[in-house]
């Protein structure tokens, strides 16, 4: 099977259409968007990479793996930027999408409407489950989404959570391997009962 986004018809056809990236913590969400971007540049397509002003773990500016993979881009507080600086552009690619502004989706939906291929890379569960910030709208208008998973550390099976090891309720809390662990549902619910124990 030939996944949309690597049919290489769909990749340079200039039509536009909306990818999602999503898993937990680790899973490979940004190294796939880089992949993608790095694959549009190799096309001479013009592309630009957002992320969430916030997002200062690596890098201010780049988009950066946990495996130390990057790529440049433009760090922005507001979905709304977006169009400020797309209008010569053939591919959107946007990291942690997790923590932009309900906007994203109309932003998402406007760009691809007007012929740009987006793609989009942001986790669809926060530490406790629940679907994260504006990513379960994008999944639902996305053209195709990809669901990644990261290896669960207790036990080596496919992860889909993301468990938070550290003491701190707040949904927005940057941080990698000291806050967060990769986990099966099965070590997940166990993880979360012992945390629950310890309250
Ligand atoms: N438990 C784990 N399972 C899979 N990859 C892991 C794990 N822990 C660390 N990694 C590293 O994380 C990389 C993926 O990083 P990244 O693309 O930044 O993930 P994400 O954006 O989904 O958090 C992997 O290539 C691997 O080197
Ligand atoms: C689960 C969860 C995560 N976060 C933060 C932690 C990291 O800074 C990012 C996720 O980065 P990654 O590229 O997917 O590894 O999100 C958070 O703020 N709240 C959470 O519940
Ligand atoms: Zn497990």
């Amino acid at each position: 099977m030939v996944l949309f986004s690597e049919d290489h018809i769909q990749e340079t056809r200039r039509r536009g259409r909306i990818e999602v990236i999503c898993g937990s913590m680790f899973s490979g969400k940004t190294e796939e968007l880089i992949r993608r971007m790095k694959r549009a540049k190799f096309a001479k397509q013009r592309v630009e990479i957002f992320k969430p002003a916030i997002d200062t773990r690596y890098s201010e500016e780049d988009v950066v793996s946990h495996d130390s993979h990057s790529i440049a881009s433009t760090p922005i507080d507001s979905s709304a930027s977006i169009l400020l600086f797309t209008s010569e552009i053939d591919v959107v690619g946007i990291d942690e999408a997790q923590f932009f502004d309900s906007g994203l989706v109309d932003v998402c939906n406007q760009l691809a409407n007007n012929g740009i291929r987006v793609i989009v890379a942001g986790l669809d569960m926060d530490f406790k489950g629940n679907p994260f910030g504006p990513m379960p709208q994008l999944c639902a208008i996305a053209d195709e989404v990809s669901k990644v998973h990261a290896i669960c550390v207790k036990c080596g099976q496919l992860a889909s959570f993301s468990h938070r090891t550290v003491k701190n309720e707040k949904q927005v809390l940057l941080g990698e391997t000291s806050e967060y662990e990769p986990l099966c549902r099965e070590c997940y619910l166990r993880a979360r009962k012992e945390d629950e124990k310890q309250i």
